[in-house]
């Protein structure tokens, strides 16, 4: 009897943006303790999972070049991972996974857990799987800390490494200009050289995120402005010194406010609404500090099957009063 293959299934997934990032110490397993507000946003990447005699990765669009292909990739490593977890072995778990990516590479945009994200949800629908999204978010834990959050989407705070999460209340959409630089910064980089400027002297640290809910679920741009907040800026542009000049930039074209996301390089503008955001990003083009600029809006779902089950995502788990 021939076995039916199952048509590839296609799965759209969010990059984020810091909204708050608040960098405690560096705990014994070599990750620092975090509160984080994080944001899902409009600008995405599509991962396609399809059963395959060539099991591998493709990769597309933003940065292909420097996207690793081989086991390094966070795609496939989500492969192996979620294969493992339930049992599939050899031509079971044989799938090829095309990226098609809009989202910077090493940004500070959380692109590669975006894409693991994505090819769990596309894995588990190719695969027919009975898991949870709350099982499914274990997994992704054990592959990145920001991969949880792209599982999910919407606007949540995440403590521990960042993986732990519970929704924020953001029912309003906000307006962003996200400026690209020439090239990426690494992630483990960046906490170090934090951890250098902290030995050193004592940079200032950004508060509680307490006042960023608050301003959130107000849904005044203008409120969350003055709130935006990164430890790890300081040490993206200590890295990257041109960071200042398109932080200043993005403010001098209009835009409410800036911070780099994450680790960084790419900075976010927040605006007053979509009109303001279209006339920020021509400025901000045209003014020579950044690679090319997109706009994007948020709060918008996490990773779902383009074309699949249009239900609301189930809340993460409540891990915090
Ligand atoms: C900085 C943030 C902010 O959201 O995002 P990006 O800028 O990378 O997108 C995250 O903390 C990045 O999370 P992610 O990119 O998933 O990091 P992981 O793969 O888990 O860790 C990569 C490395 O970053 C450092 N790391 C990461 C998370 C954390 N809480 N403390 C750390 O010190 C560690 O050196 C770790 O080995
Ligand atoms: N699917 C992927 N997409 C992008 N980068 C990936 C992927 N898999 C592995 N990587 C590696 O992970 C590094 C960090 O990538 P990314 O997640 O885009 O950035 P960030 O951690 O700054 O948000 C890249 O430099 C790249 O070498």
């Amino acid at each position: 009897m021939l076995a039916v293959v199952p048509p590839p299934v296609t799965v759209r997934v969010p990059a984020k943006i810091n909204l708050h990032l608040s960098v405690g110490d560096l705990r014994a397993d070599g990750y620092h303790e975090l509160a984080t507000v994080f944001q899902a946003v409009s600008l995405t990447d599509e991962v396609t999972v399809a059963v395959a005699e060539e099991p591998g990765v493709e990769v597309y669009g933003e940065g292909q070049d420097s996207v690793p292909t081989g086991a390094d990739n966070l795609a496939w490593r989500a492969v192996q991972t979620l294969a493992a977890h339930v049992g599939r072995s050899g031509g079971e778990a044989a799938v090829r996974v095309v990226l098609n990516k809009g989202i910077p590479v090493a940004g500070g945009m959380a692109g590669g857990s975006a894409d693991a994200a994505a090819t769990l949800v596309g894995l588990a629908s190719l695969w027919r799987l009975d898991i949870s999204r709350d099982e499914l978010a274990d997994v992704a834990a054990e592959l990145g800390s920001d991969v949880p959050f792209a599982l999910y989407g919407g606007t949540a705070l995440g403590t521990g490494r960042g993986e732990q999460l519970v929704p924020v209340l953001s029912r309003h959409t906000f307006h962003w200009v996200l400026a690209f630089d020439q090239r990426g910064l690494s992630t483990p980089r960046v906490y170090q050289e934090l951890d250098r400027l902290r030995a050193q002297g004592d940079p200032p640290r950004v508060g509680s995120h307490d006042p960023v809910v608050e301003a959130l679920s107000s849904g005044d741009p203008r409120q969350l402005a003055l709130l935006l907040g990164n430890d790890l800026q300081a040490a993206a542009v200590s890295l990257r010194p041109g960071l200042r000049r398109t932080l200043r930039a993005g403010v001098n074209a209009g835009a409410l406010a800036g911070t780099v996301s994450g680790s960084g390089p790419t900075c976010a503008f927040l605006c007053t609404d979509a009109e303001s955001a279209l006339a920020v990003a021509a400025e901000l083009a045209g003014a020579g500090v950044c690679r090319t600029v997109r706009v994007a809006h948020g709060p918008v779902p996490g990773a779902r099957v383009v074309g699949g089950d249009d239900s609301p995502r189930p809340a993460p788990p409540q891990v915090h009063a």
